[in-house]
């Protein structure tokens, strides 16, 4: 059975957000949990020419790639029944039109132990795609992010409000890629030149 049929019968669907959507989700939803989903890492290497970007400059933004011994920390989103065309619509344009993601079941796991793992859609942006940049090292990533803004915003912005939701809703992980790229950021900015409004 699709995950949309499944979601019909229990009156919500699942949606998890690991980059911009932990922080800016944007549509309705009835309650939130932290979690992680395993067999994949959180990369900085796929392309963004709209949001935080522009064909010229395009920004780095968080993609999935498959890694069995890795997880990936973020954010379950439960859209209830009536708003489920509301909100799928608002992402496919979001995440699939603009941003050139696809869509995927995972399995999330919340942090809450008590609460049960449950299936939950993920937009995943693949190697196939024309604007992905693949691995690149820190310094450059860092570089790139530093000179890119987008429709909605810097990329800059993008990088630390994540590292800022890993360090107050997951202070427990060790999240090595996002936390050195920021490093080589904050290089790049010495005397504190960039910080994130309230
Ligand atoms: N699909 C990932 C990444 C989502 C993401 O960062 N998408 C970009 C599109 S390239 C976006 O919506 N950016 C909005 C923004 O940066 O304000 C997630 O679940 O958070």
């Amino acid at each position: 059975m699709k995950l949309i049929d499944m979601a019909h019968e229990k009156n919500s669907l699942w949606i998890f957000g690991y980059g911009s959507l932990v922080w800016k989700p944007d549509f309705a939803y009835k309650r939130r949990k932290v979690g992680y989903i395993k067999g994949y890492k959180r990369r900085f290497w796929h392309g963004d020419d709209f949001h935080r970007g522009d064909k010229e400059k395009p920004g780095r933004v968080a993609t999935l790639v498959e890694d069995e011994e890795a997880c990936t920390w973020g954010v379950a989103y439960e859209v209830p029944e009536s708003h489920m065309e509301e909100s799928l619509q608002y992402l496919n344009v979001r995440e699939v039109m603009m941003g050139g993601y696809i869509t995927e079941i995972v399995e999330f796991v919340p942090k809450e132990k008590s609460h049960t793992p449950l299936l939950a859609l993920v937009y995943i942006a693949t190697s196939d795609n024309p604007i992905y940049l693949g691995p690149a090292s820190d310094v450059e990533i860092a570089a790139q992010i530093s000179i890119s803004s987008g429709k909605t915003g810097h990329n800059i912005e993008y990088l630390l409000r994540l590292a800022e939701f890993m360090r107050l809703c997951c202070p427990e992980v060790e999240d090595e890629h996002l936390f050195s790229i920021e490093a080589a950021l904050l290089k790049i900015f010495p005397h504190g030149e960039i910080t994130l409004s309230a």
